[in-house]
């Protein structure tokens, strides 16, 4: 038995080449340096003649960026603030409960003990000054008692994302620009839908998951039965890493044994968790023997899981005499991570612990360094340049093709021209001007720094004082001041490099989302096409609730607009609109919560002096029939200037899921946004392409080309469609065809672009009008939001909550115990999103306390009521506010459920009348 501070320089054992494809050995050496040029060259597409960038590159192989994925409640702020503390960046371990974290910041968050926004907080692991360097460069291998420890300190950058459906959009862009991640779970309650759900939304971004089972010191905890839905919920073979240590078999969570390292390690019970007696298998078998055999299946199952997907460890486990507990565990560690980083990678590492007991998290932040990937090894990013897909190590390479969408005149088909880019042709790339590419994935408002905006930086590096053009908005601003953040403490920086995470303090306009590049030369706006580069873009959902919002009084109003603008830079899932006949604001969101969050930002943390109304379901309006073709012509003054220009719009009925209807002769732009179809015809229009690749025409006034009247056209639609004829909600499933013909509705200069974007207005909102004045008794429909619901529940509330859903909220079951649906578009040639089938069967777990003896075909767990079961049913949102407390009441408080929506649905007319009728009454 050894007894060692568990973060003392003798447990820090050397892990010699893992997870390090770059050492300081590797940098004594030319021709190591040489070969490690042409491997990043190849991974960045540029190369690296300069020994301080390599140096950097080998600071990037020490460099974690993390996320922390889970359910809510599964424990994901107590972990992190275990690893904060572990790590020597807080001195006291926080509590949720008396709401005293790091990571949940924000007011409402420590107020409601839940994240809402993702923290990005650095810190390293092993604790700088622990680890010894000489150790690194003896090149000693792990022994069957050392600690699966790098040598080497690492840079975690850790992104917690919040764990509430109605978050879901901010779990996304945060995914973006992880490496890797934990998937936290509860023991008690095993994989949750909401897990599943983030859990396939990462395998849309290819990012390498461990698993961290948590709370096994709860009651009810059954680590091998969450094992299994791991594998059966989460599809990928649990590589069982870990097994819990209870005392007696059955008694209190006490510890972890090891299954790598062949390790037992107890914890001090009362102790902050820091130090921990650690047994090797001999040491375990004295204390323990039951745990300890256990522990011996657990690494006979191990090494043949990975025998399995390696082959590697087939020549490794027949070099060691074809014994499963001589296999060393640097090998081990080595073929897990292998699998982990394959792209067709089915195994998903399983590690157990009780992070509120402080057991658990400081080997969990070992697989951390161990086993997830650094910058360096994570996919190609994907990017969007004009309508072009690719990624960005071809752009930096020079071997991105633009596609021009040269539409057809004749409406008939959509023809796509491929045209290399200047990109493609050696010293004219325009990427080789690219000083710096980075993705604003959070904006935060601070009380004493102002707004801090989150990057990513993917190439180059981000300068302090260098001109970012965002390429979503169109503007350049100065990049004033960088920061590193360490929780809510900030270390100001000059610059930050490719691969790691900062802030920026100091930009007017970035939003969350947005892309900021720079270019060499301190260039205001860089050369087409990059001006368009757009890191992995992500479709927001629409938003389902809204409130309307009024100021106190008409001198706040302004305050409250600059307020509202703050936020929805913090957060585009949010909208803002302005009713204009009434003139409210509108504020929509995703949910429920998501508003009341917004309301508390605003009131308690912007000091807005406004109200919020009562929070309604977003419903839509759709045409019923064809309305006449109505002709409008703005002819006003706009900011002094007078403006002149006419247009023609006909609406009707549009459904995206039916064959879609023919386009009119003269289409040239034809395009969905939110549920409707703007199409635009220009009759006599002549287009050509200019040199600088620009569509221009003569027929158009000289300061117009094809964009911006196209741009104008289609802006004016969108404005009108923001409210329906007959009950103001937003119109859907309408197309609206507006033309716009040369010679007739347009006056030379005075056709602006506000002026054709006015009539383009007029002229829609009249047909729409139209529809009520030609077919009153079938002119427009109320659309309503019907969400995918996906319930987890216990066998024994199974029935219960089927028939509340199906016979009191008018939902439809659809499927009973599916796999979740993947929402997200998987890149169907990575083989993420392949659906792989596990054989629970095949599956080893250890077995639970009180677990009814195992039987070898799995029917045990078949008659448990205690087993898992997942519901599918599509519901209108309506009867699905406040749900969750009435799941819980039905299911003794384990049943949780995750919603989307799936799609508007119109109504039936009765429904349609008991619903205006509830609205009335408000
Ligand atoms: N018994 C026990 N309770 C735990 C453990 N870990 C967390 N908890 C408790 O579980 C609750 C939720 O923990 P959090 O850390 O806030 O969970 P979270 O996943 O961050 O939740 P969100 O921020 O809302 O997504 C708190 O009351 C914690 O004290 C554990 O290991 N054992």
């Amino acid at each position: 038995m050894v007894t060692a501070p568990f973060l003392g320089r003798a447990a820090a054992r050397p892990i010699p080449g893992l997870s390090r494809r770059i050492t300081c050995q590797h940098v004594s050496s030319n021709i190591l340096l040489k070969g490690l040029r042409l491997s990043l060259q190849k991974t960045f597409g540029r190369e690296f003649n300069s020994t301080s960038r390599l140096l950097d590159m080998i600071d990037l192989d020490k460099t974690r960026n993390i996320g922390i994925i889970a359910h809510i409640d599964a424990g994901k702020t107590t972990t992190t603030e275990r690893m904060l503390y572990y790590s020597g960046f807080t001195r006291r371990i926080g509590d949720v409960d008396d709401g005293s974290t790091v990571t949940d910041f924000l007011p409402a968050e420590r107020a409601r003990g839940i994240t809402i926004q993702s923290a990005a907080i650095t810190f390293h692991w092993p604790p700088r000054g622990t680890t010894s360097e000489v150790d690194n460069l003896s090149g000693q291998g792990l022994d069957a008692k050392g600690l699966p420890r790098s040598a080497a300190s690492h840079t975690v950058n850790l992104i917690d994302t919040p764990g509430h459906a109605d978050f879901t959009f901010e779990v996304l862009r945060s995914l973006r620009i992880l490496d890797g991640a934990v998937c936290i779970l509860d023991g008690v309650a095993g994989v949750e839908a909401q897990t599943e759900k983030v859990w396939h939304q990462a395998s849309t971004y290819r990012i390498p998951r461990i698993v961290y089972v948590n709370k096994l010191d709860r009651d009810g905890a059954a680590f091998g039965r969450t094992v299994r839905e791991v594998g059966s919920r989460l599809h990928g073979w649990p590589a069982v890493c870990q097994i819990p240590w209870f005392e007696g078999g059955d008694g209190r969570f006490t510890g972890i044994a090891d299954a790598v390292s062949l390790t037992g390690l107890l914890w001090n019970e009362a102790g902050d968790g820091k130090s921990v007696k650690a047994f090797d298998l001999a040491g375990l078998e004295a204390e323990n023997s039951k745990l300890a055999n256990e522990l011996k299946r657990a690494r006979v199952a191990l090494v043949e899981l990975l025998s399995e997907h390696d082959e590697n460890m087939v020549e490794k486990f027949l070099d060691h005499e074809e014994d499963h507990l001589a296999v060393p565990s640097i090998d081990i560690l080595r073929s897990l991570r292998k699998c982990l980083l394959d792209p067709a990678n089915t195994i998903i590492p399983v590690f157990a612990g009780a992070s509120f007991r402080n057991m658990g998290v400081q080997p969990l932040l070992d697989a951390v360094t161990n086993l997830l990937p650094g910058p360096i090894e994570s996919p190609d990013p994907e990017i969007n340049v004009g309508n072009t897909t690719g990624s960005l190590g071809q752009l930096l390479s020079g071997n991105f093709v633009v596609e021009k969408n040269t539409e057809a005149v004749t409406g008939k088909s959509k023809q796509k021209k491929k045209a290399a880019t200047p990109a493609a042709s050696g010293n004219n790339n325009p990427a080789a001007s690219l000083e710096s590419c980075s993705l604003a994935f959070k904006v935060v408002s601070d009380a004493k720094r102002g707004v801090l905006v989150y990057v990513r930086v993917y190439s180059g590096s981000l300068n302090r004082q260098s001109l970012l053009y965002n390429t979503n908005l169109n503007v350049t601003e100065k990049a004033p001041r960088l920061f590193k953040m360490y929780a809510n403490d900030a270390v100001e920086v000059e610059s930050i490099s490719a691969g790691h995470i900062g802030v920026v303090a100091g930009l007017k306009y970035a939003r969350t989302g947005d892309t900021l590049i720079s270019c060499t030369g301190g260039k205001m706006n860089p050369p087409e096409p990059l001006n368009t580069l757009q890191l992995r873009p992500i479709d927001v959902p629409p938003p389902v609730f809204f409130a309307s919002i009024e100021p106190h009084s008409l001198s706040e109003e302004r305050s409250m607009q600059d307020a509202l603008a703050l936020l929805l830079r913090e957060d585009p899932s949010l909208h803002v609109t302005v009713d204009e006949d009434s003139g409210q604001t509108l504020l929509s969101g995703m949910g429920e919560l998501h508003l009341e969050i917004a309301r508390d930002r605003l009131v308690k943390d912007f000091k807005a002096k406004a109200t919020m109304g009562r929070i309604e379901i977003g419903y839509r309006e759709c045409a019923l029939s064809h309305s006449v073709a109505v002709t409008k012509t703005f002819d006003r003054e706009i900011a002094g200037r007078k403006g002149k220009a006419g247009c023609t719009a006909v609406v009707q009925p549009y459904d995206p899921a039916e064959e879609q209807l023919g386009l009119p002769e003269n289409t040239i732009f034809a395009e969905i946004r939110d549920g409707n179809q703007i199409v635009i015809c220009a009759p006599g229009l002549d287009i050509v392409t200019d040199k600088h690749d620009r569509e221009q025409s003569s027929k158009l006034p000289s300061h117009l080309d094809v964009n911006a009247f196209r741009a104008s056209l289609f802006n004016g639609a969108l404005s009108a469609l923001s409210r329906g004829p007959q009950f103001t909600f937003p119109v859907h499933s309408t197309r609206v065809t507006l033309t716009c013909d040369v010679g007739e509705h347009l006056f030379g200069s005075e056709s602006s672009a506000s002026a054709i974007s006015a009539a383009a207005r007029l002229a829609t909102q009249a047909a729409l009008r139209d529809l009520i004045t030609t077919s009153p008794n079938n002119s427009t429909a109320l659309m309503e939001p019907l969400m995918n619901v996906i319930i987890s529940v216990d066998e024994a509330s199974l029935g219960a909550v089927v028939h509340d859903i199906s016979s009191a909220r008018g939902g439809h079951i659809i499927s009973l115990d599916e796999a979740i649906p993947i929402t997200t578009a998987l890149d169907a040639t990575s083989g993420v999103g392949d659906e792989v089938v596990i054989d629970v069967r095949k599956i080893y777990a250890p077995p639970d306390p009180f677990e009814s003896p195992r039987i070898e075909d799995g029917s045990s767990m078949q008659a448990s009521a205690n087993q898992p079961r997942t519901i599918t049913a599509k519901v209108p949102l309506k009867e699905m506010v406040g749900y969750l407390k009435h799941l819980r009441s039905l299911t003794a408080g384990r049943g949780t459920f995750v919603m989307h929506v799936d799609r508007f649905e119109k109504m039936s007319a009765p429904r349609q009348k008991a619903v205006l009728a509830d609205l009335n009454s408000l």
